[in-house]
């Protein structure tokens, strides 16, 4: 048996569609959404994913504003840089991309975005209304897993779900986020001992750990909905996820592929919170 492949790109193309339609509607009324991405350094991946977030903006019908500062840059520079972008109404998204060079406390900074344009939902205000069950931006990576198990109709109440790592910008809030679907949630980390045993019972299992092919098809429950949040590149320079792609889908029932599973549907739900804000303030 092969498992079935949740495809990120089909899935994005048709929320795209949707959200192309929700920006002319916007347009018409006078205001054109507009996230703007800060990239501070010359990391060759950032650059991609950022790369990747201007084009989504660009097809989409979104403005979107790129400021690219120097790695040795003083974080005094960017804190300014940011409450300009604040204060800007034309301005309906702010994006920091992750990580930050060692002189930034990257806490400062995600504190130093107005909550209501944090479109990665990071600031402590936005974490805590997802905590409570209210949220007002959710984290675009996780929000994006919840939208592929929707359009693969994988059942989530009562399921065990089990996520391999515990960052706050995939592991902690996709916990959250399946907890909030009435999943049983599990969260292993480097500190777990016996990872397989966790994995193996899974309904659904999701992967954001940054280690190449760690999960291997004999930690899979047959039949479980397998996700692969991981982006990383093997020796040769190809891009590869977390989980084992080629014993895993032979024991899964549904997969995500790396590329084309979850990191287009993170550009997808960005864009979704982009124009959610801008939507936000015609209320
Ligand atoms: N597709 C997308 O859109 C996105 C992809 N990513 C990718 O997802 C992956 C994870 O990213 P991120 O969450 O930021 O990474 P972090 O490095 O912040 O967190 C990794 C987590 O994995 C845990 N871990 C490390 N080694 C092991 C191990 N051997 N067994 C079990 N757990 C382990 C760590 O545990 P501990 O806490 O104990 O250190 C930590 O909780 C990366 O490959 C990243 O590139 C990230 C964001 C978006
Ligand atoms: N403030 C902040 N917000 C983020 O959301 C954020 C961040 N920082 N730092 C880094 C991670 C990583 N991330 C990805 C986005 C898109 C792809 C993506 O487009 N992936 C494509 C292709 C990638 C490629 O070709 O290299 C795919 O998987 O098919 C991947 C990863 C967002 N992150
Ligand atoms: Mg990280």
């Amino acid at each position: 048996m092969t498992a079935r492949i949740l495809d990120g790109n089909a899935i994005s193309a048709l929320l795209r569609e949707e959200l192309a339609v929700r920006a002319a509607a916007l347009k018409a009324r006078g205001i054109t959404p507009c996230l703007a991405v800060i990239l501070v350094g010359e990391d060759p991946a950032s650059a991609v994913y950022v790369r990747n977030k201007v084009a989504g903006c660009e097809k989409t019908g979104l403005r979107s504003i790129k400021d690219v500062y120097p790695a040795a840059v003083d974080p005094a520079v960017v804190l300014a840089r940011i409450a300009e972008l604040n204060a800007d109404p034309t301005v309906h998204g702010i994006l920091v991309q992750l990580p930050l060079p060692k002189q930034f406390d990257a806490d400062v900074v995600l504190e130093a975005i107005a909550p209501e344009k944090d479109v990665d939902g990071f600031h402590a205000e936005n974490v805590g209304a997802l905590m409570q069950g209210n949220p007002r931006f959710i984290p675009c990576t996780p929000y994006g897993v919840i939208k592929m198990l929707e359009r693969g109709k994988v059942v989530l109440k009562g399921a065990e779900a089990v996520i391999v790592g515990r960052s706050n910008i995939v592991g902690k809030p996709m916990a959250m986020l399946l907890l909030a679907k009435s999943c049983t949630v599990t969260v292993c980390h480097s500190q777990s001992k016996d990872l397989a045993f966790h994995t193996r019972r899974a309904d659904i299992l999701v992967a954001a750990v940054g280690r190449a092919r760690m999960i291997t098809g004999d930690m899979i429950k047959p039949g479980a909905t397998v996700i692969d949040v991981g982006i990383n590149r093997t020796p040769e320079g190809k891009l590869c996820g977390d989980v084992d792609f080629e014993s895993a889908k032979e024991v899964a029932g549904l997969i995500t592929p790396v590329p084309g599973g979850v990191g287009p549907m993170t550009i997808t739900m960005l864009l979704t919170n982009t124009l959610e804000s801008a939507e936000r303030t015609l209320k």
